[in-house]
């Protein structure tokens, strides 16, 4: 899916907005506080109807606070037009496709998109629930099966945990077990999948990238390999009961990143993680291209930021390859792209193009 046409009402520092875009890659220019960033979150928003800066609707709306809208005119891998909207009022966020009120889960798979933003070295530096999540993006849109066996398993876990709290009998505990040790397997078994589906492309992005150094990416799932997600449910059952919580299944799944053996967290520089991302996204956007015939939008927040200019380069024309749409953002225009791609000037809320 591309969007065709990207159109805002109120939204942050934009007051009107009706922007024709290319179906490749679009360049976003302009100083400080333009609101380059903000259009990505736009786009963002026609995905995942939230913003990626963790700010609630409320403060997504501009002056004439008690509203805002994005809709965009999009076309499938067909050929065929379709409309997204996304719209806050005071009654909540609404969403429309065709005119018609979908769901954030239908939302979620019209238009998939991912961003690269300086946030996201969190995925990198910080705990398993970054990676786990970044990782799951892919499988969700590769397999959709997988939202389906996630909300068995967080509804089980509920269950159990709150049972755990309570320190209910050990039977009516255990009765969540079945339902979450076969929803469990199931997750990590399209986690696996997934990951072994895309290691060859992030290896070949990474040397691309980086050129240099042995990856590995190893998912633990959460439990003992040894053992079932049932048997080790069982074992914990005890320990979980003094601690109130269920400490085995794929939520507590890490996803092990490694460069020559060792673990990459604190050891790469910002250039790095940030080209480590790009490896790992444009794979994980890739498979989705290759099995469900529709690229994900991808999103690049402050394209220069922490890379050199050969390493720009290498990104740049990465993205140029890559046959579905992306949305970058800078603050000079970038040679490369002009005959390639769309340029927009953005200055305080206009964009020029
Ligand atoms: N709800 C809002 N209403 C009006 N203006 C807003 C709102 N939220 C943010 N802004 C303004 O938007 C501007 C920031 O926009 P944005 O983050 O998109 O800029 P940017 O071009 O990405 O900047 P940088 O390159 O510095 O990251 C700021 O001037 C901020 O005051």
């Amino acid at each position: 899916m591309r969007i065709v046409q990207l159109k805002a009402d109120n939204f942050r520092l934009f007051d009107q907005l009706s922007l024709p875009l290319s179906g490749r890659l679009n360049l976003f220019v302009g100083e400080n506080a333009a609101g380059k960033t903000t259009l990505l979150e736009m786009i963002y928003c026609l995905n995942r109807a939230r913003s990626f800066r963790g700010s609630v609707p409320t403060e997504l709306a501009g002056p004439a606070r008690k509203q805002w809208t994005v809709f965009a005119a999009t076309e499938d891998a067909e050929g065929v037009r379709h409309s997204l909207g996304v719209q806050w009022t005071a009654d909540g966020v609404a969403l429309r496709c065709n005119g018609n009120p979908i769901s954030s889960l239908e939302l979620l798979q019209q238009c998939p998109a991912q961003i690269l933003e300086p946030g996201m070295h969190r995925v990198v530096l910080e705990g398993p629930t970054y990676r786990r999540s970044f990782i799951d993006w892919g499988v969700f849109h590769v397999e959709h099966s997988f939202m389906f066996a996630w909300r068995r398993y967080r509804r089980a876990l509920k269950q159990r945990n709150q049972l755990l709290r309570l320190r209910r009998s050990e039977q009516e505990i255990s009765a969540w077990e079945p339902e979450l040790a076969e929803s469990g397997e199931i997750l990590d078994q399209l986690r696996r999948q997934h990951l072994q589906s895309i290691a060859p492309a992030v290896n070949s992005w990474i040397q691309a990238f980086l050129g240099e150094g042995q990856w590995t990416f190893d998912l633990s799932s959460g439990w003992k390999s040894e053992s079932s997600l049932r048997n080790a449910l069982q074992q914990q059952r005890s320990r979980d009961i003094e601690l109130g919580a269920t400490t085995v299944g794929p939520h507590r799944a890490e996803l092990k990143i490694r460069a020559d053996e060792r673990s990459v967290r604190n050891r790469i520089s910002r250039g790095q993680q940030k080209l480590l991302l790009a490896a790992m996204l444009l794979s994980q956007c890739g498979e989705i291209g290759r099995v469900r015939g529709a690229w994900p939008i991808i999103l690049l927040d402050d394209f220069t930021a922490e890379l050199a200019p050969r390493y720009q380069d290498r990104l740049i024309s990465a993205l140029l390859d890559y046959p579905g749409q992306s949305f970058v953002t800078a603050f000079e225009p970038i040679p490369a792209l002009d005959s390639a791609g769309a340029m927009f000037h953005v200055e305080h809320g206009k964009v020029r193009y």
